[in-house]
Order: structure tokens, then C-alpha cells, then sequence
């Protein structure tokens, strides 16, 4: 589903964030990407989203080479990815079930009676049914990223990158949404998770990654938090 080889980045300014990197995540599999400050990791994230050109190697992505992607086809293959990130990015002028119904409309869905069933099961999975004319600013930071989960799932992408999305929340909600992306991974989907977060990535036993200094240090099949 996401092969790596060999990859270089970069950036204009002269730092190198990402050498030699290589890996192969199946369909399917949990993975957490973890690493100090400045390792590489949201660069990595970027890189898979098609935002970042790579300086050497190859990135391969739900079937895609990156490499030949045109700007005209990157929408595209951006639909088969969703994206959270720490800061939730929901827009304050829409409520809760706009955010979401409005992935829907930018990928085309063009029946409204088909966004609003996806959007109200998605919202009814992360457990915000009763919010839906609710605006961001009146969601606590927990229920504005199960917000923010169930827009990156709407359009049912075989991918769900996550980056940081447990780094603004208090430890009872950084569970709670670790709990969803659980449930999103036992939909079937890949899920990527950038995370600080020691003893939520100590408990869940999944595949660790771990960056340093822009390369791959170690890649534990059940793995803790290391350093
Ligand atoms: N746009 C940019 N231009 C130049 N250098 C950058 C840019 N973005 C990141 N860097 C540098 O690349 C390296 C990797 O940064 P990156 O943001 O990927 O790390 P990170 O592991 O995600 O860090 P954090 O955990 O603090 O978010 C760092 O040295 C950073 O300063």
C-alpha cells in the first residue's frame, strides 16, 4: 500500500530531513511513526501526501508512483488518502455536519440525499450524531478531532495519515480518539499515526517506526516508544 525506497529530501534552505528512507507498510496494517523533534516525521507524512517532492528514490502509494503524478491527477489520488492533523482544521464558519458533507462536495459526490447518509453515518461512528449544528468552537478539542476523523473518512479513503492527532488533547480524549482510529483500522483501512504520545504508543503494541535525524532507526513489528 506504501513503499519507500531509498528516499532523499532536501529542502532549499540545505536540511536534509529525510536519508535513505526505506519501507513497505501492507494493506491494513497500524503503524505508528515516532522520532524526536525535528527527526523528519511530518516531512515523511508530506512526502506521502504528494506535497513535497522528494530529492532522490521512489514513493509509491496506493498503487501510484508519486513520481508520476500530475498536478491535474494529485486531487485524485488525494481522495483515496485522509488526512488529521494536530490542530483539527475545521472551518469555524460551518458547523459540524458542513464540515464533513463538504468533503463530500469537493470530491464530487453530487447527490445530496448520498452526502448527507455518508456524512451522518460518519458523524454517527465517531460518536457526534447529536452535534451536528454544533460549531467548532463549541466542541471540546476531543469532539472537534472526531470531527475532523470522520471528514478525513467520509469519502472512505484506503489510507488515513495522522499526524500528531492526540498533541492538543488531555489523556482521557487522546484514548478515546486512539480508540477511533482503532475502529477506522478495523474498517480495513491503513492507518499512519505521527505520534509523541509514549505510553499511547507503548500500549497499543502496534508497528513502531522510529526516525532520527531523517533515517529510519528501527521498525519494531510490536514495538514501544524508543528513542
Ligand atoms: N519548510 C521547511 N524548510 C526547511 N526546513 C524544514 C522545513 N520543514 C521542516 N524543516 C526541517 O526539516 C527537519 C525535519 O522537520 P519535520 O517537521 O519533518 O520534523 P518532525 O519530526 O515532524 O518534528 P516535530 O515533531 O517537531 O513536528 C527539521 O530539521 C526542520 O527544521
Amino acid at each position: 500500500m506504501i513503499r519507500m525506497q531509498n528516499v532523499n529530501l532536501v529542502y532549499p534552505t540545505g536540511t536534509a530531513a529525510l536519508k535513505d528512507c526505506s519501507l513497505e507498510i501492507a494493506k491494513g496494517e497500524f503503524v505508528f511513526i515516532v522520532g524526536s523533534s525535528g527527526s523528519g516525521k511530518s516531512t515523511l507524512i508530506k512526502t506521502l501526501l504528494g506535497e513535497l517532492a522528494i530529492s532522490s528514490g521512489r514513493i509509491e502509494v496506493a498503487g501510484k508512483n508519486l513520481a508520476n503524478i500530475s498536478r491535474r491527477e494529485l486531487p485524485y489520488f488525494r481522495r483515496r488518502l485522509g488526512v488529521v492533523f494536530q490542530e483539527f482544521r475545521l472551518l469555524d464558519e460551518m458547523n459540524v455536519f458542513e464540515n464533513v458533507a463538504l468533503a463530500q462536495r469537493v470530491v464530487g459526490v453530487s447527490s445530496r440525499e448520498k452526502r448527507r447518509k455518508n456524512s451522518l453515518a460518519m458523524l454517527e461512528m465517531v460518536g457526534l450524531a447529536k452535534k451536528l449544528k454544533a460549531y467548532p468552537n463549541e466542541l471540546s478539542g476531543g469532539e472537534q478531532q472526531r470531527v475532523a476523523i470522520a471528514r478525513a473518512m467520509v469519502n472512505r479513503p484506503a489510507i488515513l495519515l495522522a499526524d500528531e492527532p492526540t498533541g492538543n488533547l488531555d489523556p482521557e480524549n487522546s484514548w478515546e480518539i486512539m480508540k477511533l482510529l482503532q475502529d477506522v483500522h478495523e474498517l480495513g483501512t491503513t492507518v499512519l499515526v505521527v505520534s509523541h504520545n509514549e505510553d499511547i504508543v507503548n500500549k497499543m503494541q502496534k508497528r513502531v517506526i522510529t526516525l532520527h535525524k531523517g533515517q529510519i532507526t528501527s521498525d519494531a513489528r510490536q514495538g514501544g516508544y524508543l528513542q
